[in-house]
């Protein structure tokens, strides 16, 4: 594959970083563990947290004015959607045609990127466990961008874990809704689990620690496991036994199956509402 073949320690010119918040740190964090030259790199924050100031101590450029970055290879954006209007004015002066702009906002189309920054742009879908190498983003190329850009955008991705791409923009709603929103309802799991089991009379430190390393544990082992899901619960699951009784309700009638649908098409829809807005 093209993607794998570049370094991010072989990037040339700078990588410069719009919005240093939740997703913008996980990505900066994994390009300088994976190497990525700190002077290449350049960050546009308006509010550094604590973690990002120091860096400017090993050459990060930090809040240069826009018309001073001359040399930007790619533009990540990481800012929020709805403030994405008022950055892209400042933003769009350092894109040229050849600047590989990957975007990671939800609900923003590459037609938009295009028209509020043009370059070459890559939509991709990240999602929070990048901060800790575990991520998955998804991703899609403009047609504009080529085999170069896009590999040097599967290395920036990838630097926060696994990368698939795409080429149906239209899929990019229920990938924001499956993946990207994806690990609130896993920590929501993890922290029902925790309140029906004080109501079931644990205390609550004990019933918090039992409800996070069940989560914490069962999703290691689908990581590591060759099973699927279902094999895996299957595992679990006596004949008659108490796991049958709890599955009984989650797996019936307005159980899990239902929720879990009924929560992923509203996702979906607003990511189709952040693209008309
Ligand atoms: N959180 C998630 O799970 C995921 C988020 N995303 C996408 O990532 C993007 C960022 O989300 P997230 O990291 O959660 O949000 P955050 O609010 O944590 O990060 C956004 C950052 O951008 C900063 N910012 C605001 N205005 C500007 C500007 N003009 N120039 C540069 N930076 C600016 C914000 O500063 P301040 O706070 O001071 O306004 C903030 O630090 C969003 O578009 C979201 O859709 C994608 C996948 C998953
Ligand atoms: O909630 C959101 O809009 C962003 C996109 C996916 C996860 N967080």
């Amino acid at each position: 594959m093209v993607e794998s073949r570049t370094s991010l320690a072989n990037i040339s010119g700078a990588v410069v970083l719009a919005g240093a918040g939740k997703m913008g740190s996980a990505l900066l964090t994994g390009w300088l563990a994976r190497g990525l030259d700190p002077k290449r790199l350049v960050v546009i924050e308006p509010y550094p947290s604590d973690d990002i100031r120091p860096l400017a101590d090993r050459g990060i450029r930090l809040n240069p004015a826009a018309e001073k970055i001359s040399d930007a290879s790619a533009l990540v954006l990481a800012v929020k959607p709805q403030t994405f209007g008022d950055a892209a004015p400042a933003l769009r002066l350092l894109v040229r045609s050849s600047t590989l702009v990957v975007s990671i906002m939800a609900g923003t189309t590459i037609a938009m990127l295009d028209m509020a920054c043009g370059g070459s742009i890559v939509r991709a879908m990240p999602n929070t466990p990048a901060a800790i190498g575990r991520g998955i983003t998804v991703a899609v190329a403009a047609t504009s961008v080529n085999d170069k850009q896009r590999a040097m955008a599967d290395a920036l991705l990838r630097a926060t874990g696994a990368v698939e791409w795409i080429d149906d923009e239209a899929l990019m709603d229920a990938v924001t809704a499956v993946s990207g929103s994806g690990p609130a309802y896993v920590f929501l799991l993890a922290e029902e689990l925790a309140r029906a089991g004080v109501s079931a009379g644990l205390p609550a430190d004990l019933a918090a620690k039992l409800a996070r390393e069940t989560v914490a544990g069962s999703g290691e082992l689908l990581h590591r496991s060759d099973l699927d899901a279902a094999t895996l619960r299957r595992n679990v699951t006596s004949p008659g036994g108490t796991t049958a009784a709890a599955l009984d309700i989650l797996m019936g009638e307005q159980g899990m199956k239902e929720l879990m649908t009924r929560a992923v098409v509203a996702a979906t829809k607003r990511s189709q509402e952040l693209a008309k807005s």
